[in-house]
């Protein structure tokens, strides 16, 4: 063995001095294992290398590194190749065996060239002779470290291109949309597997195919931009929607199969060889990529979002939004040539007691057949609107004369006559239609719909039914009607409302055994109106629980009064409306009244109409159960007026039926057949309730009905409903038996 040229100048720390001031100490943490079983040359090469920075360890014989390398890693061996026992070789072999990354660099006094490549043979990262220059040792580990750097970042790269390709695999074959490559050509070169899902072409089937392949024909002119895209980045294709077409596949019933369309959004860039520098035109186009993604839902979603912005969804009929787009584009058409345009505002007339007697479905099923009859009376350029409740629009375009709108009119009301047979009920409705033309009645689509409703509006107060055309006169009617909704807005706090109350007697006509509370308006301008004048607007704009609830309070703090006096009659009527009984305040507001005054609940009767517990009897009976449980009891107004269903009867807490007005009526001296009055007394007295006969004007009337065992009356031969003061004073006569039954207050 060799010495080492330097290491025989004794004194390493010279060189190594020597060594520092040329080259910067280097900043590493290789790990280094020295093979040699001459010591002192182990022992100088581990001053040098420590010198250096690097981390070394030293064995002096084969056994003892194949150990150290067994047991830990090292970045580089330096490894003498002679020595007894185990050589280098060995080590070598071992560590090829092993498949141990380190590097190995032979140091070696053999200079011969089949040792050399022997050497390299068995995995020799590097060879140096001995004797050598410790610059040529460390420049030699300097660049196997910095070899194994490039090898280790290189693996790594490769580590990084392998998973980055794997992501990119997965998230390709896992996507929702269609991936596509194309040529330059337009053909298939990848496609993912989802477009078998989307539509129903494999891969294999497609691939090699031209694009057009799978575009709908009518979008073939669209898809070239899209298909042909040679821009990238922000400049290339979004968002472009398209229709695909899907492979039928028998035996399956795929949703996406069940049409053969599907919308897609397309997103395509052009795909270029990469040649460095080169700009777009200069680079050479290889064809195209993109993303095909089904918004077939999407689509359908917005379908069925733009029909329910333009159409009444009962009747499937074009609601106010679209009737307005039409009447516009109409409106500017005749505008052009000269013609005239025909709005007719159609209202029907009962369709309310129809629904709230027999409910909503049976309402809606009404509609809906209204609806089919008045489309038959309509040409095809004509437009038939709902615009809510049982208001129903048709626009007539094109109108040479005026007549023809009245024919079509007409025509309407003829259809509507003839009853509806909906769920064995045999319904009758009318209507009534207001016409207003362009250009004579408006220029705009809302004073054409306004003047047509003005012009119904005066059709239903003149005589039901009917249509007729739109008049300035007739304006005048209407804001009349908005006057009185804005008065009665302000009634309530300008105290203007008032309740006359009507006596109720007994057969004999001699005691009062009860008092209804009517209500009255003292209107500021046209005096005294009645119910009938303003209920069904207060209904109509929503002021009604207020009002009911003021009369409430009103009439119980009255009884309380002459309950006080002590000339109270045993009960106090008061009548609700049709929409009181759904408020869920109700209970709570006549409770409350009664706590509020002192009044025993036994006091007062509510008068209902049959209509309206028909209505929704669930709420009825759970309303006037808890009602009762407070001693109110309740009487049936208006009996055997409506579409009555007597089951009722049994279920509610009923206690007074109150024979209406005009079977009262019937009562004269010429007439002899009474069967429904009759009828009525007789279920009354089988049912135990109390029978209140109204509209009471004459005394064969009431002869007839105190023989019929009528318990009360009520009507104008015994007294007309008086204010508060002199029903007080009916009251007081009557408890000191001196009543003067024919006291007169109001007169119509
Ligand atoms: N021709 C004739 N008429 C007679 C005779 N005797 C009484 N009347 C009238 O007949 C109606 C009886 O009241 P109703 O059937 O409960 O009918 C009432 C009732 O349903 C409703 N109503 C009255 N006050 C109120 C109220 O405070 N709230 C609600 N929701 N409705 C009320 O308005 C309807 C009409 O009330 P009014 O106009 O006061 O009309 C009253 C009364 O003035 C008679 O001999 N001959």
């Amino acid at each position: 063995m060799r010495a080492w040229r330097i290491y025989c100048s004794r004194d390493s720390f010279t060189l190594a001095g020597h060594y520092n001031n040329t080259r910067p100490m280097p900043q590493h943490t290789a790990k280094i294992l020295a093979v040699d079983d001459e010591p002192r040359l182990l022992d100088s090469l581990q001053q040098l290398l420590a010198l250096h920075g690097y981390a070394i360890t030293t064995a002096n014989d084969g056994r003892a590194a194949i150990e150290q390398l067994r047991t830990d890693s090292f970045d580089i061996a330096l490894i003498d190749l002679k020595m007894p026992d185990v050589n280098g070789q060995r080590i070598m072999r071992y560590v090829a065996e092993n498949n141990i990354r380190t590097d190995i660099i032979v140091i070696s006094g053999e200079a011969s060239f089949e040792t050399a490549v022997e050497a390299i043979r068995l995995g020799a990262h590097d060879f140096l002779l001995k004797p050598y220059a410790p610059e040529q040792l460390i420049k030699r580990i300097e660049n196997t470290i910095e070899r194994r750097k490039l090898k280790s970042d290189a693996v790594d790269i490769q580590e990084r291109l392998k998973n980055s390709e794997k992501l990119h695999r997965f998230l390709v074959n896992t996507s929702p949309d269609i991936i596509y490559v194309l040529n330059e050509e337009g053909h298939f070169t990848f496609v993912n597997q989802r477009v078998h899902q989307l539509l129903g072409f494999t891969r294999e089937e497609l691939i090699g195919k031209h694009y057009t392949t799978l575009v709908h024909e009518d979008d073939l002119e669209l898809a070239q931009y899209a298909f042909n895209e040679r821009r990238t980045g922000t400049r290339a294709t979004h968002n472009l929607e398209l229709r695909l077409r899907t492979k039928d596949r028998e035996g399956h019933s795929h949703k996406s199969f069940a049409t053969s369309v599907m919308c897609v959004e397309l997103n395509a860039t052009g795909l270029y060889a990469n040649t460095s520098g080169a700009h777009d035109n200069a680079r050479r186009h290889l064809g195209t990529y993109g993303v095909a993604r089904d918004i077939s839902s999407r689509k359908q979603a917005e379908a069925i979002i733009r029909y329910q912005a333009y159409h009444d969804l009962l009747t499937g009929l074009p609601n106010r939004t679209l009737f307005k787009d039409r009447l516009n584009m109409v409106i500017a058409q005749a505008r052009r040539v000269g013609q005239m345009v025909a709005v007719m505002f159609i209202d029907l007339d009962r369709f309310k007691i129809v629904n709230d007697t027999l409910g909503h479905v049976i309402g809606d099923q009404l509609l809906r057949a209204v609806g089919r009859r008045i489309q038959t009376c309509l040409r095809e350029g004509d437009t038939l609107a709902r615009l809510g409740g049982d208001e129903f629009v048709v626009l007539l375009p094109q109108l040479t004369h005026r007549e023809s709108a009245a024919t079509v009119g007409r025509k309407i009301i003829e259809s509507l006559t003839p009853p509806f047979l909906i769920d064995q009920h045999e319904l009758f409705v009318g209507a009534s239609i207001g016409i207003s033309l362009f250009p004579s009645d408006g220029n705009s689509d809302e004073e054409l719909i306004k003047n047509a409703d003005i012009a119904m509006y005066s059709v239903k107060n003149d005589t039901r039914g009917g249509y007729s055309f739109y008049t300035a006169r007739m304006e005048s009617t209407f804001s009349q009607h908005l006057d009185l909704e804005m008065g009665l807005r302000r009634a309530l706090t300008n105290h203007e409302f008032a309740i006359h109350y009507q006596p109720q007697f007994d057969a004999q006509g001699q005691t009062v055994c009860g008092v209804e509370a009517l209500l009255r308006w003292q209107h500021p301008e046209r005096g005294l109106l009645y119910p009938g004048d303003f209920i069904p607007l207060a209904e109509e704009v929503g002021l009604i629980g207020h009002m009911t609830e003021w009369v409430i309070d009103t009439t119980v703090r009255q009884m309380k009064a002459w309950v006080d006096a002590g000339i109270a009659p045993p009960r106090m009527a008061i009548n609700l409306s049709a929409l009181d009984l759904k408020r869920s305040s109700l209970v709570g507001e006549i409770t409350q009244a009664l706590e509020r005054h002192q009044l025993p609940g036994e006091r007062i009767e509510l008068e209902i109409t049959e209509n309206l517990i028909v209505q929704d009897i669930n709420i009825a009976t759970q309303r006037l159960t808890e009602l009762a449980r407070h001693g109110i009891s309740i009487a049936i107004d208006d009996f055997g007026t409506g579409y009555s269903s007597l089951s009722y009867l049994h279920q509610l807490p009923i206690h007074t039926l109150k024979i209406d007005r005009s079977f009262v009526q019937d009562i004269v001296p010429e007439r002899t057949g009474r069967s429904v009055i009759d009828a009525i007394i007789a279920m009354g007295h089988s049912l135990e309730l109390t029978i209140v006969a109204e509209g009471v004007e004459t005394e064969l009337q009431k002869d007839w009905l105190a023989q019929k065992r009528c318990h009360g009356m009520q009507g104008y031969l015994f007294s007309r409903p008086l204010p508060t003061e002199a029903v007080t004073h009916l009251l007081e006569a009557a408890i000191s038996r001196n009543v003067d039954v024919t006291v007169q207050a109001e007169s119509r």
